[in-house]
């Protein structure tokens, strides 16, 4: 009994003694691990748009946190454009004013990516106004940032669904604040993103005066038929139903296409049904 009684008691000495915690030295501990050349290499490529150049920046915790901001801001752009591609005008309006930040992040993301495009197509925009009489008045219809409007010297009405500068005019594009046959130039430089396009292309139509030039650069890819695009004649065959005539097909550049219609001079009396080929989404790929 009294055996049994002592090996019960050792065993409970040696358990107490393996659940015992060490008290820790932290002068054993292995100091922290400095990343090697090539254990930077694999990291730039978690997103390679926010490597820094100078690689002893990657040992500060900060840039980390850098690339987890960023990681989240991309996501959070790719969530805001897939949304107004696949809604309404008036749901993208109500979107934005429910939460204006949304925006901004928007235009953030939508500016990162257009860094990777060889040619910005506001810019080809731009030169054709320079190239044409200063005093054409235009309608930049989706404008951004009002990039047109601070690059021209023409009078420009900029719309968007939010308004961070006081020469854009905050309204769905459907319903511009013009007058009918007001201006002689409509543009929509990659903003036919609503599901309701062609009622962008039928206000355009309205507030053009007669020989009034719309101008429409587009990604290339919703215009890619054997990858689900729409074709681009068909395209053009309903703006030129909508009462304009064809004026410019230019599919040169690899990242948009350039169409150039002016507003027929008279309506024809018969109105018709047009047929609209849908526009898919961009939906821009994470870098
Ligand atoms: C891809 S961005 C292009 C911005 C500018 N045109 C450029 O080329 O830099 C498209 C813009 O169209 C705007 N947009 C889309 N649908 C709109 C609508 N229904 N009414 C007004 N703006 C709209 C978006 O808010 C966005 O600012």
């Amino acid at each position: 009994m009294k055996d049994k009684e002592s090996s019960r008691k050792r065993k409970r000495a040696t358990n107490t003694k393996k659940h015992t915690k060490k008290p820790q030295n932290h002068q054993q501990q292995p100091p922290p691990r400095i990343p090697s050349k090539s254990q930077n290499q694999k990291d730039s490529t978690f997103d390679d748009q926010q490597t820094p150049s100078n690689p002893a920046k990657l040992s500060k915790p900060s840039s980390f946190l850098d690339k987890m901001k960023a990681r989240l801001s991309g996501g959070h752009f790719r969530m805001i454009n897939e949304k107004l591609y696949t809604c309404t005008g008036n749901e993208a309006l109500n979107y934005f004013q429910e939460d204006p930040a949304l925006f901004d992040m928007y235009h953030t993301g939508y500016q990162e990516q257009m860094l990777h495009w060889p040619d910005q197509p506001v810019n080809i925009i731009i030169k054709w106004l320079k190239d044409h009489n200063p005093s054409l008045v235009v309608a930049d219809f989706g404008c951004g940032d009002a990039r047109l409007a601070k690059n021209v010297k023409n009078r420009v009405f900029s719309f968007d669904l939010v308004s961070n500068d006081p020469a854009v005019i905050a309204c769905d594009m459907s319903n511009v604040p013009l007058g009918s046959s007001s201006v002689d130039v409509a543009v929509f430089c990659l903003s036919l993103m609503g599901t309701n396009f062609p009622s962008y292309l039928q206000e355009a139509h309205r507030v053009l005066k007669p020989s009034g030039w719309l101008l429409i650069a587009e990604v290339k890819s919703r215009f890619d038929p054997n990858n689900g695009g729409a074709d681009p004649n068909k395209f053009s065959k309903a703006i030129c139903d909508l009462g304009f005539t064809s004026e410019l097909k230019n599919f040169s550049n690899k990242m948009f296409i350039l169409l150039h219609f002016k507003k027929k001079e008279k309506l024809s009396s018969t109105a018709k049904e047009i047929e609209w080929p849908e526009l898919k989404p961009c939906l821009y790929k994470r870098r």
